[in-house]
């Protein structure tokens, strides 16, 4: 399996921010995008989330799972949690399994342990903290299996053991040849294989030592 960025150009409005990026990233590795705020990241991210169409060039994975693009083979947990304000914790496990297609009560309770909701589950999340309401948006990686995942500043709120928390699910799915792209100022708890600098539109590739 093989996510392949090739020559990506991106616009927002009518100014262009992405020119010409490439970089891949085989199973098990994970990627780290770097650059000052609004050098592209988001905007690569959520291009490749399959949110935004490319002003040119394509992202793909090769190798993927048969007749499932790569905006269908993704996690992305961005800015935003994605939760849902009046629905208790449970229920937006229970949401966000079945919109992932995701297995069902077992997968549910999985999620509910890997992002320690397990004492929040009947609580509203409009009443959780910010810390507590990223561990609800973060609990997807968990709810359905997808190779390829995108995370945008994903410990933002975080306290350390949550963000070791993150760190233990990250490894777990880089170990069973997962793909990660991430944008963060804070290890991941894994080794970067490479790491694609954005600046002025464009991308440097620095490979790990
Ligand atoms: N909806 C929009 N319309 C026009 N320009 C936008 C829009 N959203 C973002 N931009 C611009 O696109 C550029 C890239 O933004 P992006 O959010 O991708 O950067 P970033 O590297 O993720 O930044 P940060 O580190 O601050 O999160 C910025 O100059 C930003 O002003």
């Amino acid at each position: 399996m093989k996510l392949v960025v090739d020559n990506l150009s991106c616009a927002r409005g009518r100014r262009r921010v992405l020119e010409g990026v490439s970089f891949s990233a085989a199973d098990g590795e994970s990627v780290l995008l770097s650059g000052a705020n609004g050098s592209g990241k988001t905007t690569l991210l959520r291009t490749l989330a399959g949110f935004m169409t490319p002003h040119s060039g394509a992202a793909r994975l090769e190798g993927g799972p048969e007749g499932f693009g790569l905006d269908e083979c993704c996690h992305y947990v961005g800015h935003l949690n994605g939760i849902k304000s009046g629905f208790s914790v449970d229920e937006n496990l229970a949401f966000l399994a079945a919109y992932l297609g995701g297995n069902g009560l077992e997968a549910i309770d999985e999620a509910a342990y890997a992002f320690d909701l397990e004492p929040l589950r009947h609580v509203p999340a409009g009443f959780l903290s910010a810390g507590q309401k990223r561990r609800l948006g973060l609990a997807r990686l968990a709810l359905a299996w997808r190779p390829v995942w995108l995370l945008d500043e994903p410990t933002v709120s975080l306290d350390v053991a949550s963000q070791e928390l993150l760190a233990e699910a990250v490894r777990a799915h880089a170990g069973s040849g997962g793909i990660i792209v991430a944008a963060s100022h804070v290890p991941l708890g894994v080794g970067f294989s490479r790491t694609v600098h954005l600046a002025g539109g464009h991308a440097e590739i620095e490979e790990a030592a």
